[in-house]
């Protein structure tokens, strides 16, 4: 399998922490990944260097056979639903525009081709009725299909989602994870953060486990037979609730 994500012996540093060191993380086309770990074990910043919003000060970052440099290649990118400025006064389709604005360049208008790509990104996600409401009209589930969409629009070889279930209901849910199960298939490499262990282990091809470095990575169900494992990286006890979903996973 080739890789389309590529981490080699990354090292982060913010505020003066080393945030993240010796990670080593690939995803291949038409795999879709979990990336697990507790609050603070680097996802996100894990996230952002392969954006090339952050520079590794050790290691490398290649996307598609590339040096990650933030806007050089397009990379779908799903951030935590804070992030983004959905009080901005502008439509649901216009949002999905600025997805495909790199490839556009500021100073063209959108042509036939890029109309398309909005409408099948919409599409995808089921949200084509909205496209000319205004988006800070809309519910959080609502917006948060938003987001995929604009990531879609581009058609992008890797896509990187951010904790993209937080606060959606179980329909939500389930059209998201089906989607992005189905984008991998397609041969899109996919790496998603997420707190929903159980969904994650049902849902994913392999998880990578974060704490600050890769601390395992595999088959869900072969970690999930691995309790210490789990113990050991969210500092929780043989009571944990965490113990049953991985007991009903192996
Ligand atoms: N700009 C920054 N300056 C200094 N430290 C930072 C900065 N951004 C993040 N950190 C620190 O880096 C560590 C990793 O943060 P990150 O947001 O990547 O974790 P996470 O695994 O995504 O956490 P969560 O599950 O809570 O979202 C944390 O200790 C955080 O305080």
């Amino acid at each position: 399998m080739s890789a389309v994500v590529s981490v080699e012996g990354v090292a982060v540093r913010l505020g003066g922490r080393l945030v993240l060191r010796d990670v080593d993380l690939d995803v291949a086309r038409g795999e879709l990944v979990g990336l697990i770990g507790p609050n603070g074990a680097g996802k996100t910043t894990l996230l952002r260097t392969l954006l090339g919003l952050l520079s590794p000060m050790r290691g490398t970052v290649t996307i598609a056979g590339r040096r990650a440099r933030a806007g050089a290649i397009p990379i779908g990118y799903v951030p935590q639903r804070h992030e983004f400025a959905w009080e901005f006064p502008i439509s649901v389709e216009q949002v999905v525009m600025t997805g495909l604005t790199g490839k556009l360049g500021l100073l063209r208008r959108p042509g036939v081709a890029e109309w398309r790509a909005v409408d099948e990104a919409l599409e995808r996600v089921r949200i084509a009725d909205l496209r000319t409401r205004p988006v800070g009209e809309l519910s959080g589930g609502q917006r948060q299909r938003v987001a995929v969409a604009r990531a879609l629009a581009p058609q992008p070889a890797a896509l990187l989602l951010d904790e993209p279930f937080t606060g959606l209901d179980m329909p939500t849910q389930d059209l998201l994870s089906e989607l992005f199960a189905s984008l991998a298939r397609e041969g899109r490499a996919v790496l998603m953060t997420t707190h929903d262990i159980a969904g994650a282990i049902h849902g994913c091809d392999r998880l990578a486990l974060l704490d600050r470095t890769i601390v395992a990575a595999g088959s869900p169900q072969r970690l999930a037979r691995d309790a210490g494992l789990w113990m050991r990286t969210f500092g929780v006890g043989e009571r944990s609730p965490l113990l049953r979903i991985l007991k009903a996973a192996a």
